[in-house]
C-alpha cells in the first residue's frame, strides 16, 4: 500500500497557477512564515488558522496559509491584484464539493467565493453570482416555471463551479443553459463571454484551460419555459437520493465515465468488486461504487491511495485507465 502514496501520481493539470501533476512527499513541502507586507486592501485575511477541511464537502485538508472571503466582483479583483503584487499563489473555492485538498493544506491564499448576486433580467433569463449555490438556483428556477437545470436539485457546489466543471446530469449540462459569463483575469481585468464563443464538452470548459483566468464571478442563464420542469426535477432528485449516498462526505463522482465506451465508471469499479473497500478512512461507498466516502477522519492519502488501488484494479480487469473528475489541490 505504502508503494501506492510514493508512486501516485494525479494525472489532472494543476489548478491555474499552483499545482504540479505529482503529489509531493510530506517531508519537502515547507510552507513560508512570512507575513505579507502591510495589507492594503482592508481585507482580513486569516493567517494559518483555516482548516480546509471545513470547507470542502470530503471534510479533507489541513489549513491555508491565507485565507479571505470575497462578497463582490470588485472585492475580487482587489484581493486579485494584492496576491499578485506579493506573489502569493491563490486559488478560487466555491462550496469544496469537487476537490481534495491535502493534509498539509495550501501554501497560499484560499478566496473563498461568496458571490452571490441574483438578477432576473428577463422572463426566464438570470444573471446569478458565481458563488450563489448551483443547487438553490435549480430549484428556484424550475419552480419558476423554468427548464434547463433541473438536475441542479441537490448538487452541492456554486454556480461557477458548475460553469467551470461543466456540470451535469440526467442528461442535462450546465453549458445548454449558459447565455453569457464575466470573468476576471489575474490583471484585475472584466470580461463577459458569449456561449457562442465558448466550446464546452463531457465536464470540460475553456475556463479549466485558461491561463489568465483569475475568476468566474457571474453566469446568465437563459432557461426555457416549461410545465414539467417541476416534476421532472423532483424525479431526478427522487432517484438521486435511491442510487447516491447523500447523506455522506463525497464529493460526488470521483473518476469521470470513459468516453465512447457505453459503460460507466461505477459499473466498472463495481465489477472489479471493490465497493466498501477500504483505506484508513476513506471507503468506496456500498450504494454508488463511483462516489468515495470519508467514513471515519479519512486523511488526504487514505483517499489518494484508495483512488490508486481502485484505477490499479479496474486497469487490471478492464485495460481501462480511469480518469478523475475531482481536483487535487496540491499544497505547494
Ligand atoms: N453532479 C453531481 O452530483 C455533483 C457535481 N459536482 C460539481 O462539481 C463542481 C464543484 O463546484 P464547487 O464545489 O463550487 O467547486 P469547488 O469549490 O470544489 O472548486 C473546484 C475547482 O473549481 C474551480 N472553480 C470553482 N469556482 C470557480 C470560479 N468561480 N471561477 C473559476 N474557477 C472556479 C477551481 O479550479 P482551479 O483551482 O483550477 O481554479 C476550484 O479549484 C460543480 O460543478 C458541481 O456541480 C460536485 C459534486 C456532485
Ligand atoms: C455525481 C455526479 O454526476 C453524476 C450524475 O449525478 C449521474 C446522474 O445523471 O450521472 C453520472 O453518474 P453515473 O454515470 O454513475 O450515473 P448512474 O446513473 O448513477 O449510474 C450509471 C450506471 O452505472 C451503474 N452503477 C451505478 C452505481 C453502482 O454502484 N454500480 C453500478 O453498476 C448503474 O446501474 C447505471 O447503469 C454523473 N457522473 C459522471 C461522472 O458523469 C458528479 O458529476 O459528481
Amino acid at each position: 500500500m505504502a508503494s501506492h502514496m510514493t508512486n501516485y501520481q494525479f494525472p489532472l493539470k494543476p489548478p491555474r497557477k499552483l499545482r504540479s501533476c505529482h503529489v509531493q512527499s510530506r517531508s519537502s513541502c515547507s510552507f513560508n512564515k512570512q507575513e505579507p507586507a502591510q495589507n492594503s486592501t482592508g481585507f482580513q485575511f486569516i493567517r494559518r488558522k483555516k482548516l480546509l477541511s471545513d470547507l470542502t464537502t470530503w471534510g479533507i485538508g489541513g489549513p491555508c496559509n491565507y485565507f479571505v472571503q470575497v462578497f463582490d466582483p470588485t472585492q475580487l479583483v482587489s484581493v486579485v491584484r494584492y496576491c499578485n503584487e506579493q506573489s502569493m499563489r491563490f486559488m478560487i473555492l466555491g462550496k469544496g464539493s469537487n476537490c481534495l485538498f491535502d493534509d498539509m493544506g495550501f501554501d497560499g491564499c484560499v478566496i473563498l467565493n461568496r458571490i452571490e448576486l441574483l438578477e432576473k433580467i428577463e422572463s426566464g433569463v438570470y444573471r446569478v453570482g458565481s458563488g450563489y449555490p448551483f443547487n438553490r438556483f435549480g430549484v428556484m428556477s424550475a419552480n419558476e416555471g423554468f427548464s434547463g437545470l433541473e438536475f441542479a436539485a441537490g448538487v452541492p457546489g456554486t454556480v461557477g463551479g458548475a460553469a467551470y466543471m461543466n456540470a451535469g446530469a440526467n442528461g442535462q449540462e450546465t453549458a445548454a443553459a449558459i447565455d453569457s459569463i464575466e470573468i476576471i483575469t489575474n490583471e484585475g481585468e472584466s470580461k463577459m463571454l458569449k456561449r457562442r464563443e465558448l466550446t464546452f464538452g463531457y465536464r470540460s470548459s475553456p475556463f479549466q484551460e485558461m491561463k489568465d483566468l483569475a475568476s468566474i464571478t457571474a453566469v446568465t442563464f437563459r432557461l426555457k419555459f416549461s410545465k414539467t420542469a417541476r416534476e421532472m426535477q423532483q424525479e431526478y432528485l427522487a432517484r438521486r437520493w435511491r442510487t447516491q449516498p447523500l447523506g455522506q462526505r463525497s464529493a460526488g463522482s470521483v473518476f469521470r465515465n470513459p468516453s465512447s465506451m457505453g459503460v460507466s465508471a461505477a459499473e466498472l469499479i463495481e465489477k472489479s468488486g471493490l465497493k466498501g473497500l477500504r483505506v484508513g478512512g476513506a471507503m468506496v461507498s456500498n450504494k454508488h461504487a463511483n462516489f468515495f466516502i470519508n467514513c471515519d477522519s479519512a486523511t488526504s492519502q487514505d483517499m489518494l491511495e484508495l483512488i490508486g488501488l481502485v484505477k490499479d484494479a479496474v486497469n487490471q480487469k478492464f485495460g481501462v485507465e480511469l480518469k478523475e473528475e475531482i481536483l487535487y489541490i496540491h499544497p505547494s
